[in-house]
């Protein structure tokens, strides 16, 4: 069971290196990992799991983050209410944005990170809209469209997996400094 120790944290090398594809059949322990970075994601947003075991909440994690090199990344967001199925739960293999939209967005609050012990604040200007390519964890590709928040959750995960920071995105002269023709997500 992953816990907020396994967890690296800005400075470490593995934020900052390319991570390797994966190929398939996914070895038992890419299974494993798989089904571990859900399971952390899950523990993260339950109040009784996440206040025992002292986690921050998630709703994306990406393999370099423990510190395991390899293309894989975890997504779960929750539906609008409570009793909602999830927006968007899924273990993405080998993940590629095939195309964008011109249009760009960001996080009203800007964002977080798990390997990321501070606030960082400013706009973290994405695509609002991408074209996504990847495999699940048995192999089989798939081509989906997401926007607005997935899409920015996608693009923070997958920056991880080439070595980017959220904050790498943000205008260091002007943090809040924002064209007028990008998207405001409250
Ligand atoms: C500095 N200001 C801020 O962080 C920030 C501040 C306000 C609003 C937003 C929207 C902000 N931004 C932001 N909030 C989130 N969460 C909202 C709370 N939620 C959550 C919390 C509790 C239970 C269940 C859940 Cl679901 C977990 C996810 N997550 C991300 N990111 C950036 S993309 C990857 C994703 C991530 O998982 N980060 C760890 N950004």
């Amino acid at each position: 069971m992953l816990t907020m120790e396994n967890i690296v944290r800005e400075g470490h090398p593995a934020l900052r290196e390319i991570a390797e594809p994966l190929s398939f059949p996914l070895s038992e322990e890419d299974l494993t990992l798989a089904n571990e970075m859900m399971e952390f994601l899950e523990n993260s947003q339950d109040p009784e799991i996440s206040e025992e075991m002292g986690l921050r909440a998630g709703v994306g994690l990406a393999a370099p983050q423990l510190a395991v090199k390899k293309r894989m990344i975890a997504l779960l967001i929750p539906g609008e209410y409570e009793d909602d199925p999830p927006e968007l739960q899924e273990v993405m293999v080998n993940p590629r944005i095939v195309s964008h939209s011109v249009e760009d967005i960001c996080l009203k609050d800007g964002e977080g990170c798990l390997s990321v012990d501070r606030d960082v604040p400013g706009y973290v200007v994405r695509h609002s809209r991408i074209t996504l390519s990847y495999q699940d964890v048995t192999g089989k590709t798939f081509k989906k469209r997401f926007k607005g928040y997935p899409a920015i959750v996608l693009q923070h995960e997958i920056d991880h997996l080439n070595g980017v920071m959220f904050y790498d995105h943000i205008n260091q002269e002007s943090p809040m400094a924002l064209d007028e023709d990008v998207k405001i997500l409250g």
